[in-house]
């Protein structure tokens, strides 16, 4: 299948014709291809996120890889990095490989599983990284994400085992000792209503310990959703320095605030947790100097009974993958080179997904990419979205900003707002 885009904008260009030809970006003339008038209509590489939970196997009824590819491709993806934390969780060859065989059977986003750093998630025994980096679904990111690789030795030697090949550790930052029984930020809002506060320094020891440690070996570190001020201190001074760290931030930690836990609503309620608008202000600021890499959604979809519930017992985490872009669109506006880089290019260098990330101006760049409206507003209704889960925090807010097709190696998967399969 041939598309024509009439009169696309690459990244906010001037006007062009775009011709996607057999899996790629095209120079050539097709009389046959499909035309679509894209008129008013921005192309970027087709979005990358290198935090997402498909809670498959284990979780179906919160999501499946089927349902969150069906979100990845509505909100723009065309590559997803799935998380170890499911049930089993991935931390053998065979998970991993099973995650990435159902992702190609989806077929509308590829799937790059991420294996589990230590068996079971549990911090006691490495996990089997090697069988899970030279497995059919060639993992190179490694992440105990929803708990901290907490001992020192046993992150150390994760690090120093990816260096083989060129793999990376991904961690979620908590000083566990510091948030036991935590529910929300530690701050002014946690005091009022009188809730366990998880604080700040508990993601920003374990950061600062990491880069000194990933400096030490000279190995890679990736830092998942970072959240406070503080934490973009110790990167920006880590990366000054040259050590091979890169970090993530996520769509909600730009424009949510602790202030939304007043309500006890527990769609809010997040890991980490939603910060001060201090820290908002400074995460805006670090993704725009680059000291934060790129934008995560840690999609993280949960079942109503785990959600629909008092605060206390309520599971963390919120829906990201149809949202995302929009968000982006209300934070920054129409800077189209800035969300290009942040959420497509280097997310797709961290994650080594060659293909995706591409240059949309080169022939024989693959044909990954999605089509957005930037004059489009449309308000999140919970029932509509693609993910199995409603737990969006933006449900009645109104975004800017419509995903209308996207295209995974030239073939459409979203067409007109909707899934093609
Ligand atoms: N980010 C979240 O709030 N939740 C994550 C895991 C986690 O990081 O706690 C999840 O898997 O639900």
């Amino acid at each position: 299948m041939a598309y024509l885009l009439k009169g696309v904008s690459i990244l906010g260009g001037s006007p062009t014709d775009l011709l996607i030809h057999d899996g790629v970006i095209s120079d050539k003339t097709d009389g046959n291809a499909e035309v679509i008038d894209a008129h008013g209509l921005v192309a970027l590489p087709g979005l990358v996120d290198v935090h997402t939970h498909l809670r498959e196997p284990g979780r179906e009824d919160a999501e499946t890889v089927q349902t969150g590819s069906r979100a990845a491709a509505l909100g723009g993806y065309t590559a997803v990095c799935a998380m170890a934390n499911t049930s089993p969780v991935a931390d053998t060859a065979g998970v991993v490989e099973q995650v990435w065989r159902l992702g190609r059977e989806a077929g509308l986003v590829d799937v790059q599983p991420i294996g589990a750093v230590t068996v079971g998630l549990a911090g006691k025994q490495m996990a089997e990284l090697g069988a899970m980096a030279t497995s059919a679904a060639r993992v190179r990111i490694f992440s105990d994400d929803g708990f901290c690789v907490a001992d020192p030795k046993m992150m150390r030697r994760a690090l120093e085992y990816v260096k083989a090949f060129d793999g990376v550790i991904a961690q979620h930052a908590e000083e566990h000792r510091l948030t036991e029984g935590a529910q929300m930020h530690e701050g002014e809002v946690s005091t009022r209503l009188g809730l366990t506060g998880w604080p700040a320094v508990a993601e920003e020891a374990i950061i600062a310990r990491d880069v000194l440690l990933a400096e030490h070996v000279g190995s890679r570190l990736h830092v998942c959703h970072v959240s406070t001020a503080g934490s973009v201190e110790v990167l920006r001074q880590a990366k000054a320095r040259g050590v091979r760290v890169t970090a993530e931030v996520t769509p909600h930690h730009l424009l949510l605030t602790d202030e939304k836990a007043s309500g006890y609503d527990p769609v809010f309620k997040v890991n980490p947790p939603l910060r001060t608008a201090e820290d908002v202000a400074a995460l805006r600021q670090a993704l725009l100097d680059g000291v934060i890499d790129v934008v995560a959604t840690d999609h993280a979809p949960h079942a109503v009974q785990d959600k629909e519930c008092e605060w206390a017992y309520a599971r963390p985490g919120m829906l990201g993958l149809e949202t995302a872009l929009p968000i982006l669109l209300s934070v920054f506006g129409e800077k189209w080179d800035l969300i290009a880089d942040r959420m497509s290019v280097a997310p797709a260098r961290i994650a080594g997904l060659a293909g995706h990330g591409g240059d949309l101006t080169r022939a024989g760049t693959p044909a990954n990419l999605t089509l957005v409206d930037p004059s489009a507003r449309w308000v999140v209704d919970p029932g509509q979205l693609a993910s199995r889960s409603r737990n969006t925090p933006y449900a009645g807010m109104t975004l800017p900003g419509r995903i209308v097709a996207t295209f995974l190696r030239g073939e459409a998967t979203v067409l007109d707002g909707k899934v093609v399969k």
